[in-house]
């Protein structure tokens, strides 16, 4: 499609998207706008947008499509901010937020100047920031959630997914009440719990110092989440605060269950517990993306040898494997570790375990 793109809050969702437009919409230009210059000078750079500009109003007043991707309480502020500016008629405006109730209700003011507005949320990402953890697919394959009201026509809807079809996610309208109480289940809630686990181990820490050391496998995998942006996740909770407050008195219930359950040690309901718990989540599409990290890792277990890393990486390189990041996780004391290679695409790792399996006897796991 031709036209101008605007992005507002070049991070790594709005970096992602654009990377995306601008694969497959050739003949469109998309500039952005961040308040942090350096992303924005950083996103020129790296080639996410073809130009910048100093304020919103320079860039939203040519634009045939805006992307709004910054932390969703400056989202709703921007969205009203809008909706006094001299705006193309044919605009459509959109956001990537993770919360949709209080953005749809500020739209509002959009809606009555005759301008189209549909939410968006795409359903992937990662506990990183800013626009060099952009990726143009890191929304593939992941579902893509958008709140169109009632007033909007289909063709303004199919006009937008015309402009997003690179990213490959995949669609789903939902409204945004549904949108705020799927999301507050298996998105917000889960980083509450993540955060306070965190919190728990380091209160503990105080008095027993082994604890960040010992604290591998498991506590890691539950708590990356637990890394995200805090200025992010504060206008979430914000936002979804209804929601999460009725979800806290439901996990209330769960952990007065669990004493009990402990506290008369009924060994079968214990067994239960678990086994239940194990079948839901056994049964989860496991191949689909949904809310979780959209970067492919492969974690190798490295013997310690001199030059055993270089090996790996040149193993890779020689089939033209190409790998975002590296990084060695310590989690056992006098072993090297396990590398963690991180791929963008799930057919990279695929690739890469093939030839792993063909160069080495090392063991190795994915991410999950
Ligand atoms: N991080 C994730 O995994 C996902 C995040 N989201 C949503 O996408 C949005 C963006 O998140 P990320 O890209 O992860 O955050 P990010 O921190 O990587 O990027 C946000 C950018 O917005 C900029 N910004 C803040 N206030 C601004 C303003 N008033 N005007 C212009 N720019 C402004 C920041 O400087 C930053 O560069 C948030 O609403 C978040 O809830 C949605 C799906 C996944
Ligand atoms: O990194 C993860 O697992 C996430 O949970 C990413 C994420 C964060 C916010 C969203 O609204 C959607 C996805």
């Amino acid at each position: 499609m031709n036209g101008q793109v605007f992005v507002i809050g070049l991070g790594l969702i709005g970096g992602s998207i654009a990377l995306s437009i601008k694969h497959t919409h050739l003949e469109a230009k998309c500039s952005g706008y961040d308040v942090n210059k350096e992303q924005l000078k950083l996103g020129k750079m790296l080639g996410v947008i073809d130009e910048s500009v100093s304020t919103i109003r320079e860039g939203a007043e040519k634009a045939d499509l805006i992307i709004i991707a910054t932390p969703v309480n400056e989202t709703k502020r921007i969205v009203e901010e809008l909706a006094h500016m001299n705006l193309k008629r044919d605009v459509i405006i959109t956001d990537a937020g993770s919360t949709k109730k209080e953005i749809i209700s500020s739209a509002n003011y959009l809606k009555q100047k005759g301008f189209t507005f549909i939410g968006g949320h795409p359903m992937a990402g990662s506990h990183k920031s800013g626009v060099s953890a952009a990726r143009r697919l890191l929304f593939e394959n992941a579902f893509y959630l958008l709140t169109p009201e009632p007033h909007i026509t289909e063709e303004k809807i199919d006009r937008l997914k015309e402009w997003l079809t690179s990213t490959k996610a995949k669609f789903i309208t939902v409204t945004p009440h549904e949108h705020d109480y799927l999301t507050g289940v298996i998105s917000h809630f889960p980083h509450i719990i993540a955060a306070s686990l965190v919190r728990r181990a380091e209160e503990s820490s105080q008095t027993q110092k082994l604890i960040p050391r010992l604290a591998a496998g498991g506590f890691r995998d539950i708590t990356r989440i637990a890394s995200s942006s805090p200025a992010m996740w504060r206008d979430i909770l914000l936002q979804n605060n209804e929601v999460l407050l009725g979800l806290l008195e439901d996990w209330k219930k769960e952990m007065n269950y669990v004493y009990d359950m402990l506290t008369t040690a009924d060994n079968e309901e214990i067994f239960q517990y678990f086994q239940s718990a194990k079948t839901f989540r056994d049964e989860m599409p496991q191949k689909q993306k949904g809310a979780i990290p959209a970067f492919y890792d492969l974690f190798v277990d490295v013997p310690d040898y001199p030059g055993v890393i270089s090996e790996i990486t040149g193993y890779l390189a020689k089939e033209e494997i190409s790998i975002t990041n590296i990084s060695i996780r310590e989690t056992r004391e006098e072993i090297t570790g396990v590398l963690v290679i991180s791929f963008q695409t799930e057919e990279d790792r695929d690739r890469a375990i093939d030839c792993i399996n063909r160069q080495t006897s090392f063991e190795h796991t994915i991410g999950m």
